[in-house]
């Protein structure tokens, strides 16, 4: 399929092309395996949840992974954190939400393919109004991927957090809504909060050096299975899972 630029004027036909895109499994394998070698992160996880984990990723059931944000070198700790636990047997079948603006230039659009993105346009961006009808199809696709049987990572921040790495900043409703419409499509995902912390800096502002983002700290809370109802409410629950991860990466820096 003829792979459509990335242009808001022309979401519908971005989407039709997201709905579907399947990058090459054995490169994304490599690539990840690359990412773990060059990050080494030390990937910790809350009471029993490796082997919850373990067993969620083997029963085929779709899991949305909620992420703290502090530096655009995260996607690349993340995929080799992704490595280094359960989730090696989904990469492939693993979105990753990223700002459109990453699949702008062709060469980085081809990494950004190959790593599982679908892109998103942010009101922060375009403005929130002209983003609306996109936001829309973007949640459409998002869960109709998982009701396919692929894991979704988000960043819920939708932005670097500078302003405190231990402090989950506001989450937006889109993890929310993208969860109950995959329910509705007869897949109600579960939930996984996964945290980094590079340890502590003096300027949140500042993103990490190539050195501090080497060995990170990555921790997992445990899947939540039942997830509530309404959007706003699954927001919530987002956001306070990741802040519990969030005080688990920091403990274990
Ligand atoms: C759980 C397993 C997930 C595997 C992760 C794989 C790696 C993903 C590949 C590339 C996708 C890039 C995602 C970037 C997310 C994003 O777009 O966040 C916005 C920020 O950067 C920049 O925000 P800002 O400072 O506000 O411009």
């Amino acid at each position: 399929m003829h792979s459509p630029e990335v242009l808001l004027d022309d979401n519908d036909a971005v989407y039709d092309y997201y709905l579907r895109h399947q990058q090459n499994r054995w490169k994304a394998l490599a690539a990840y395996a690359v990412l773990a070698r060059r990050f080494r992160p030390r990937v910790s996880f809350a009471e029993g949840a490796k082997r919850q984990l373990t067993a969620l990723v083997k029963s085929g059931r779709p899991v949305i992974f909620a992420i703290n944000h502090l530096s655009t070198s995260d996607p690349y700790t993340v995929a080799a954190t992704a490595w280094r636990s359960p989730l090696r047997a989904k990469i492939g079948r693993v979105r990753v939400l990223a700002k459109d603006e990453l699949f702008l230039d062709p060469e980085q659009r081809r990494k950004v393919d190959m790593m599982g993105g679908i892109p998103v346009f942010r009101g922060k961006d375009h403005g929130i109004r002209a983003v609306n009808a996109a936001g829309q199809r973007m949640m459409d696709v998002c869960a109709q991927r998982l009701a396919n049987g692929d894991h979704l990572a988000v960043f819920p921040e939708g932005t670097c957090n500078h302003v405190d790495p231990a402090t989950v900043q506001a989450v937006g409703s889109g993890i929310g809504h993208i969860a109950f419409r995959a329910a509705k499509l007869g897949a109600p995902p579960a939930l996984v909060a996964l945290a980094m912390s590079y340890g502590p800096r003096p300027d949140p502002a500042i993103a990490p050096t190539a050195e501090e983002v080497v060995s990170a700290a990555f921790y997992f809370r445990a899947p939540v299975l039942e997830l509530p109802q309404r959007p706003a409410d699954i927001a919530r629950l987002a956001k306070d899972e990741l802040q519990h991860a969030v005080d688990g990466a920091v403990a274990h820096y």
